[in-house]
């Protein structure tokens, strides 16, 4: 216990600015996470929200689409990296562009699985290595989605994703839903993750705060 409350002040003192900067970028008056939530985070949320310039930073895209959707949950679609910024040591943002017309067409707090021809090698055919992912971006964005991974050495995806130049392109297909988050589907929440399990956290939590009608008190635990 004592550990865990040490940890939490350190993780408080070193979110706060974090949140304080995801709050203003988003003009948000009210600021419904309770006490626990401003724990949150670790290093790639402080280093996301703080460290310029990121990807993150680019201006925002369009918010409102005609309802078209460039995912396809039964197809594999080719998406072309627009950009990369480096979070932490072992953390980079992928922002992956679509048609500016449409928006990805994800729920709150759905995954998308991605796939790269990387594997061994069998009857002269290479084999898909494939991993699920969970944009942190806003579902509502036109033309694009932003991708929080943490680059393992010897991960197969995961270094297939640091060797990526803009303009290279991934296969995705989705979206695989996982909890589909409502407004006010639940008065509180409470979320503990570690590592890149943050991911869908941050969906839910951004998506609480930019509306001014969910009431929901949402208290995030991030472990790193
Ligand atoms: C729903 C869901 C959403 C996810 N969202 C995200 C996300 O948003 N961001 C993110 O970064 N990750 C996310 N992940 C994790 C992601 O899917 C991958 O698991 C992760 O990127 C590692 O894949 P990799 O191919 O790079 O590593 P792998 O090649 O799978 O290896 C992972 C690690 O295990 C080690 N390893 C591999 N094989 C062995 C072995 N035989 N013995 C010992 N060690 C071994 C590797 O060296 C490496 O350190 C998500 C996972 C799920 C299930």
């Amino acid at each position: 216990m004592v550990a865990a409350a040490a940890l939490l002040r350190r993780l408080s003192a070193r979110a706060a600015p974090a949140l304080n900067a995801l709050r203003e970028s988003n003009h948000i008056r009210r600021f419904p996470i309770g006490t626990a939530g401003a724990i949150s985070g670790g290093a790639a949320f402080y280093y996301f929200y703080s460290s310029p310039p990121t990807v993150a930073q680019l201006d925002a895209q369009g918010e409102q689409t005609a309802g078209v959707v460039a995912l396809d949950p039964d197809k594999w679609l080719e998406f072309k990296l627009q950009d990369t910024a480096r979070v932490s040591h072992n953390t980079q943002l992928f922002r992956f562009s679509f048609d500016p017309a449409t928006k990805l067409g994800l729920d709150v707090a759905s995954c998308i699985i991605t796939r790269a021809p990387i594997g061994e090698e069998t009857e002269g055919r290479r084999k898909f290595v494939i991993r699920p992912y969970t944009p942190i971006s806003d579902p509502e964005s036109n033309g694009y989605f932003d991708l929080l991974i943490k680059v393992y050495p010897e991960g197969k995806m995961s270094q297939h994703f640091a060797s990526l130049k803009p303009g290279d392109v991934l296969e995705v297909k989705g979206p695989i839903e996982k909890l589909r988050y409502t407004p006010n589907m639940k008065k509180k929440i409470g979320m503990v993750a570690g590592g890149t399990g943050i991911t869908p956290m941050l969906q839910v939590i951004k998506a609480v705060l930019k509306n001014p009608d969910d009431y929901t008190q949402a208290y995030f635990l991030g472990l790193c």
